[in-house]
């Protein structure tokens, strides 16, 4: 025996709070005593290269070993040893003081306080086993074995131990709660989660377990396409080819390696929980990253690996750090350059990938000032422009935009550069493709350019646009009828001589009296050719109020508002026969005869169709519109067999 000791502490005895600390984290420890035993053999290859040892460094390996019949885990590496000096020194006074200085500090922090709870060391194994022995030999010439044990009591007992080779052998006699650490399979998915990537071989049962290559350790130009795509794989198994990658790899002012992979989003995809894997020195350390990278990068995935993030800190505290708040636009900085150099070198790839990399960038700019002024020049938006093309190529890129697979993409600079003349600093936006097709189509017919914000982020998007553009005027495609629509001669504002009033107004007054909805504003227009009897349009500021007290309500489809504007095209034929056949049931008799019937229901049924290109029915509205429109087909078919 060499020497028999109490572990000096301040504390009466922290053993029971190991043991308590982190009931759902036991696990750990098994990253902690593994990553030491890496530590030491890269601390004795560090030896050897300064000439200072001359024995084998070329065989590294960590060896875990499992005694059922006695409990006991081992876990050995041929690292650079311990003397008794530095056994006393470094466990029974280093570790143990910082162990002791850790629980007092996080005693009453939550579970989660500290990221990947770092800090605990060595002592950690005590939260799974009653006693923990080391057998060590040191690297020094002439150094004597040593073997020390605690029972997990302050008492220790250091004396000469059995090691004939060079390293250390940590045996863990486990607690009878703790057996499930005796299941390879429990050892071995534990590895591959925190011990995947170190770089030296870990063995059970004479089998490596580890990956051991980190490729975002390499350098970028040393990994191939395939590699990168690889290790996606490898890191999120089953799931779809990433669109693109970055990969990060800086020694200064801190150091950051790591690959970031942009996933193709669905869209329910939940862009508030993180994916990315975060690692200290190819240790992992957790895969809830989110103080450490700014929210609109949650979305993506990968590995960051850096040793200056401070783990043994409380997670609001990391929020706060300067470092960390670096490290973090230093992310956000190199994830904007790569979106720049993809749509300089490759715009098609680019555009293919926008649904999803809109998403992302849009949320972006939205969040992050410096990312919005990064990546503002390559915000892209489909639209209604035909460039004029080549047609033999798929992939076209002028001044004015880029146009792939027959579909056309533009700035909003290029935009109104485009269109100041013809629309001044008026955008025209549309959110449905379907929905408002009339609408598009209108404009379109009139030579306006329509862009399509139809993606689920561009809610928040276009005020977010209009905030940012304060002298551009967005509007969505039914907001209002643009002036070349109307058609200016006054044919609908003649007086006539029995009623006194102008055809329009007649038209208005029609509806009015069929349609009884006092909520509804009737505004009648001859619009040139191509419109349609009749539209719906939804002035911007009302419809922006109705869309937040929806989402305020989580209803996910705003209901069309009760106050919209019926626009009742006088210029359209069906509109100016109803209004002759409307003027003949007058004098004829009073409004409940066959056509007066005929005019109510054939109001009501351009009204419903007008609903119908703006958004559709509900179940009710629906059934009422079919029954409309049978009625009236049924009375015409009559009327015309007479
Ligand atoms: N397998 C080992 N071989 C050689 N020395 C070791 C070994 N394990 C632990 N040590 C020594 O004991 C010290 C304390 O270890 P401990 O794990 O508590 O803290 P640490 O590794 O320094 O820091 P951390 O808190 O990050 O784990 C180490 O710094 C090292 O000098």
């Amino acid at each position: 025996m060499l020497e028999q000791g109490t572990i000096s502490i301040h504390t009466e005895n922290i053993f029971p709070i190991i043991k308590k600390w982190l009931y759902s984290d036991h696990e750990i420890f098994l990253r902690e005593l593994v990553s030491n035993a890496v530590d030491a053999i890269q601390k004795l290859r560090m030896v050897a290269r300064s000439g200072e040892y001359s024995g084998d460094v070329d065989h590294p390996e960590v060896t875990i070993t499992i005694d059922k019949e006695n409990k006991k885990l081992a876990i050995a590496d041929n690292g650079i040893g311990m003397t008794a000096e530095e056994v006393k020194k470094y466990i029974t006074q280093v570790a143990f003081s910082s162990a002791e200085e850790f629980v007092q500090k996080y005693k009453g922090e939550g579970e989660n306080a500290i990221i990947g709870h770092f800090g605990l060391g060595f002592y950690s194994a005590f939260m799974v086993a009653d006693r923990v022995e080391i057998d060590t030999l040191s690297y020094r010439e002439g150094a004597v074995p040593v073997h020390w044990t605690c029972d997990g009591s302050t008492e220790f007992t250091l004396s000469d131990g059995q090691r004939t080779t060079v390293g250390t052998t940590v045996t863990l006699t486990l607690q009878d709660s703790e057996l499930e650490y005796l299941e390879p399979g429990r050892i071995r998915e534990l590895i591959r989660k925190y011990c995947d990537f170190l770089p030296v071989p870990i063995k059970l049962e004479g089998e490596q377990i580890n990956k051991q290559i980190a490729p975002w350790k390499s350098a970028s130009n040393s990994l191939s396409k395939e590699d990168y795509l690889e290790f996606y794989r490898y890191l999120y198994p089953f799931q779809e080819d990433p669109l693109l990658w970055v990969h990060l790899n800086t020694d200064y002012p801190f150091v950051v390696n790591g690959i970031l992979y942009f996933p193709k989003l669905r869209p329910d995809i939940d862009v508030t929980k993180g994916q990315i894997k975060l690692y200290c020195n190819q240790v992992f350390v957790s895969d809830n990253c989110e103080e450490v990278i700014p929210r609109f990068l949650l979305p993506l995935r990968g590995v960051i690996d850096s040793s200056d993030i401070p783990l043994n800190v409380s997670r609001s505290f990391l929020q706060n750090d300067r470092t960390v708040r670096k490290i973090a636009d230093y992310i956000a900085k190199k994830v904007g350059d790569r979106l720049k150099e993809l749509y300089r070198e490759d715009p098609a790839a680019y555009v293919r990938s926008w649904q999803d990399l809109g998403t992302f960038v849009k949320f972006g700019s939205i969040n992050d000032e410096k990312f919005k002024k990064q990546v503002e020049d390559i915000l892209i938006y489909r639209t209604t422009a035909e460039l004029t093309a080549n047609d033999s190529e798929d992939v076209w890129a002028s001044e004015g935009g880029i146009q792939v697979d027959g579909k056309t993409y533009t700035t909003l600079k290029e935009y109104l550069e485009r269109n100041k003349e013809r629309q001044g600093n008026r955008v025209y936006y549309c959110t449905d493709e379907v929905n408002q097709a009339t609408y598009v189509q209108l404009l379109k017919s009139q030579g306006i350019e329509v862009l399509f914000m139809d993606s689920f982020i561009d809610t928040h998007f276009v005020p977010w646009l209009e905030q940012n553009y304060k002298d551009v005027k967005f509007l969505r495609v039914d907001a209002e009828l643009d002036e070349t629509l109307i058609d200016k001669n006054k044919e609908s504002e003649l007086v006539d001589p029995t009623t006194k009033k102008t055809r329009s107004e007649q038209i208005k007054s029609l509806f009015e009296s069929v349609l009884k909805k006092p909520k509804l504003t009737i505004r009648t227009e001859a619009l040139k050719a191509d419109a349609p009897p009749a539209m719906i349009l939804l002035p911007e500021t009302s419809r922006r109020m109705q869309e937040m007290m929806a989402m305020m309500q989580q209803q996910p489809n705003a209901q069309l508002p009760e106050e919209h504007i019926l626009v009742v095209n006088t210029a359209h034929p069906l509109v100016q026969n109803l209004l002759t056949l409307s003027q003949g049931t007058i004098i004829q008799t009073s409004g409940t005869s066959e056509t007066g019937a005929l005019v109510e229901k054939l109001c009501q049924y351009i009204y419903d169709l007008a609903l119908m290109s703006q958004r559709g029915f509900d179940a009710n509205g629906m059934q009422q519109f079919t029954e409309r429109a049978s009625q009236v087909l049924t009375q015409l078919t009559t009327m015309a067999m007479r």
